[in-house]
């Protein structure tokens, strides 16, 4: 908005002291040009090439008055580009007062987006409003220096001063005149009002500076004919640009650099946990600014020294040494602490999150996918950490430099620093239109990438259907296909950056001539020694990198720390689970009771999985719990094992309610092995050893042999020592499962649960476990005739109730559903023989 206002106004004091001089066309060419630098503005401060080219076509088709009428501006979808349909001229030719949603059509939005769209009313309405703002600044301007005009005598022999206190003095009328405007003031009347008050003074100090001493502009008080032409171009730009208010709901365009001072203030909260490392960088940082800065300064002396006859000193080239030393020393320290804070942050960070994530519930994991959560410490830590050492790095050191930097050249020649500071809004606008591009360019190119990594993944996995199918050439086809893509932006990408480049080099380079030129003619007229000059160039090279640094660095640091919403929102998560139990009674029975229990997953509240259950799991026994598929086994056992806590009701371990008990304990003491449990990477005697720091050989041996697999273990050629890869890839599914018993039984478990974890021929083996004292009481969920009739009790549930209960002598005398389950497939209908190997596959896979 500023740069919209700046450049309008600025293009309107040019066109004033033209007609000062009398020279009427310049006033046509410099509103034409201002028109089009106000384009350019528009462009860069919507970050939308789309934007400009609309308007180019609607000025080609259309009085350019109707530009703000002809303009619909549309939430853009997804970070897309506009719809091609918005340049053509079908649409421009939709009837401008036909209303959102006709508009949205015609662009291909959805019926949602169209209630979001922007669109104008009529012609005379937009008009109207959008020059209701000039109109006022005009009539208080006008008001503010008929006002002034008795201030003209004490004013004018004040010079530049007196231009600049009559700017102040109308400053407050215009901006309270825009206040007349409330409720319906827009969005820039605060910088049109400063804008319109401050370009004739400050056009009239560029005057003074690189003109003749004593040029310039005079009060405005006594030159209306500045006033007339400083808010014709200011009326004109706002009735151009003015655009309706954004209604709420529209989405941030990605363009928008996003806004999200609670991430930033906590990323800045986390670093000052490192405060030394922080201070000792700063320290560096500000030493090696004044080793930078007064490099050039004491060139200059020792050059004016030279010229002076003095000769070269020892004590000036000492002084250029040290400048240089002190520069290279602290800068190299500089970077070396920042990077020992960023990697401290990473570590700090990732251990903070990491430690919070495990103590969350489950439904937090199953509402977040896994990649997500992994993202998170592989991108956005990373990302967040580097923002505050990076930003203070490059922000810091280039802020400094360019206020010291400047200062000086300001102090040395102020008309020239005046000239080498054009740089700056031109830099600016050149950053914002690249930065535009680019980061529309990066979109498509993470698209492009996105695919083509897709498109190999794809293949890898289902190489042998390609195979199958000879199919090798079309999928070559089609990555030479995806790869072209890619190239392409990329092309694009490196011609737009040489393009850019060039414009900012061609900038410099022009900036540069003029400084030089200027400096000729101050060199010759003595306002400046040859030792002023190339102290001044020096600066002047440095400064325009230190301002290119700032640009972008600010955005940086903005975008980087704002990676980090996620991540406080997850620490800001708090578990819902009571996780805080302290009972770990020395001795336990195993008697597990569930009393009344209900529950229902979060994720599906509509459906209650378990509803009033209530059964006993004996000590010394071993009690099964029978079932169709989706009658409740598995969550019973989730309950059991804390995974989640009952909606309403108990489940009590030796009469205790669960959640009393610490947390570690229980889990050691209630022992879950699934039907396929997951190895860690590491040998079978890690494995088995999981989480204990030492056991004796014969325990292990002993646990082994019990689960069944000592004999597969002595058949391998490592032995215990054998590597069983990645999840225990190297193994086989039966013998992951006997290493999993193995592991649990070595800890002798006060309640084991088995689910689906007994093939045919295990039957009796939960029994002998009890028999043997490797665990007190056993819990089996199984579809296996076998392994359910050698259990001691039986507890049937059918749709999250409890049907029948007894030994499974007694329930198949009953004739209930437990027979039905054996028979005839229980409530499913399906004959059990059937169903058993398709439902192994289901439980484990919804598991
Ligand atoms: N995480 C979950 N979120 C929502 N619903 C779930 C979840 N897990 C299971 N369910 C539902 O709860 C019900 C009971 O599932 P559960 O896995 O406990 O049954 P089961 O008796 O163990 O079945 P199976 O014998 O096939 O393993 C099913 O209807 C299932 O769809």
């Amino acid at each position: 908005e500023l740069c919209r206002f700046c450049v309008c106004s600025w293009a309107g004091a040019a066109a004033g002291g033209s007609v000062q001089e009398g020279v009427a066309p310049v006033v046509i060419v410099a509103l034409n040009l201002e028109c089009f630098v106000l384009l350019a503005g528009v462009w860069f401060s919507r970050g939308r090439s789309g934007h400009l080219r609309c308007m180019i076509q609607h000025f080609r088709e259309s009085p350019w008055l109707q530009v703000p009428v002809c303009c619909v501006r549309c939430p853009v979808v997804h970070g897309m580009f506009w719809p091609a349909q918005m340049y053509d001229p079908a649409f421009l030719s939709v009837p401008m007062a036909a209303g959102p949603s006709v508009l949205c059509q015609a662009v291909g939005h959805s019926p949602g987006a169209a209630q979001r769209a922007l669109v104008c009313t009529g012609p005379t309405m937009a008009l109207l409003s959008a020059g209701l703002l000039p109109a006022v600044l005009l009539a208080a301007d006008a008001l503010a220096l008929v006002l002034l005009v008795p201030l003209v005598p004490l004013l004018a022999p004040l010079g530049l001063v007196g231009v600049w206190l009559e700017a102040a003095l109308r400053l407050p009328v215009l901006a309270v005149a825009t206040r007349l405007l409330a409720p319906r003031r827009p969005s820039g009347a605060t910088a049109a009002a400063v804008t319109v008050a401050t370009t004739p003074a400050v056009f009239g100090t560029f005057q003074h500076l690189l003109g003749q001493p004593g040029a310039g502009l005079g009060l405005l008080a006594t030159a209306p004919a500045w006033l007339g032409v400083t808010h014709a171009a200011a009326t004109l730009a706002l009735l151009a640009w003015t655009t309706p208010p954004v209604p709420g709901n529209v989405p941030e365009t990605p363009g928008d650099v996003p806004k999200a001072p609670g991430t930033v203030w906590r990323t800045l909260a986390l670093t000052w946990e490192e405060w030394k490392v922080l201070g000792a960088a700063l320290l560096c940082l500000v030493l090696a600014v004044v080793g930078e800065t007064s490099g050039p300064y004491v060139t200059g002396k020792v050059l004016d020294a030279i010229g002076s006859g003095d000769g070269l000193t020892t004590g000036a080239v000492g002084m250029v040494a040290a400048a240089g030393a002190t520069s290279v020393l602290f800068s190299g320290c500089r970077g070396s602490f920042f990077m020992l804070l960023k990697a401290r942050l990473h570590k700090n960070l990732s251990l903070r999150l990491f430690s919070h994530l495990v103590h969350q519930d489950l439904d937090f994991f199953q509402g977040t996918p896994a990649a997500e959560l992994s993202a998170q410490f592989s991108l956005e830590v990373p990302r967040v950490c580097m923002s505050v050492p990076m930003g203070a790095n490059q922000l810091l050191r280039s802020l400094v430099m360019s206020l010291v930097v400047g200062t000086f050249m300001v102090g040395l020649a102020p008309g020239l620093a005046l000239l080498a500071f054009l740089e700056v809004p031109f830099g600016i606008a050149i950053h914002r239109i690249q930065s535009a591009r680019k980061q529309a360019l990066q979109q498509s190119m993470m698209e492009a990438s996105a695919r083509t990594a897709a498109g190999v993944q794809e293949s890898v996995a289902a190489i042998e259907t390609i195979r199958i199918f000879s199919a090798e050439k079309e999928e070559e086809e089609q990555h030479r296909c995806n790869l072209a893509k890619e190239l392409k932006l990329k092309e694009q990408m490196e011609l737009e950056l040489a393009f850019f480049t060039l414009a900012h080099r061609m900038l410099q380079l022009f900036i540069r001539v003029l400084v030089l030129f200027r400096s000729h003619q101050q060199l010759r007229d003595s306002y400046i020694t040859p030792g002023v000059l190339v102290t001044f160039l020096l600066y002047q090279d440095r400064i325009g990198s230190h301002v290119q640094v700032l640009l972008h660095g600010f955005n940086a640091f903005l975008t980087n720390a704002a990676a980090g919403q996620k991540i406080w929102e997850y620490l800001d998560r708090k578990p819902t689970g009571n996780l805080g139990g302290t009972r770990e009674p020395p001795e336990l029975q195993g008697h597990v009771t569930f009393q009344k229990v209900s529950f229902t997953y979060p994720g599906n509240p509509e459906h209650p999985v378990l509803k009033d259950v209530t059964f006993e799991v004996r000590s010394g026994e071993v009690t099964a719990l029978a079932g169709p598929n989706g009658s409740g086994k598995s969550t019973a056992i989730a309950l059991l094992e804390r995974l989640w806590d009952p909606g309403s009701g108990t489940v009590l371990l030796d009469g205790i309610p669960l959640p009393e008990y610490e947390h570690q304990y229980l889990h050691r003491k209630v022992v879950l092995v699934e039907q396929d449990p997951l190895l860690f990477s590491g040998t079978i005697r890690e494995n088995v050893m999981l989480g204990l720091d030492h056991c004796k050989e014969s325990e292990l041996q002993e646990a082994a042999t019990a689960a069944g697999a000592m004999d597969f273990i002595q058949g391998l050629e490592q032995g215990w020592d054998t590597e069983v890869g990645e999840h225990g890839g190297r193994l086989a599914a039966g013998e992951r499962r006997r290493v999993a018993l193995a592991r649990a039984l070595l800890r002798r478990p006060a309640v084991l649960i088995l689910d689906e974890a007994l093939d045919d021929g295990d039957e009796g083996a939960a029994q002998r476990w009890v028999r043997a004292g490797l665990a007190q009481t056993v819990l089996v969920v199984s579809h296996r005739p076998r392994v359910l009739d050698a259990a001691d009790r039986l507890v049937v549930l059918e749709h999250g109730a409890v049907v029948e209960t007894g030994t499974p002598a007694e329930l198949r005398e009953h004739c209930g559903a437990y027979s039905r389950l054996l028979l005839g497939g229980g409530s499913t209908g399906q004959p059990e023989a059937s169903r058993m190997g398709s439902e192994k596959g289901a439980a484990s896979g919804r598991r």
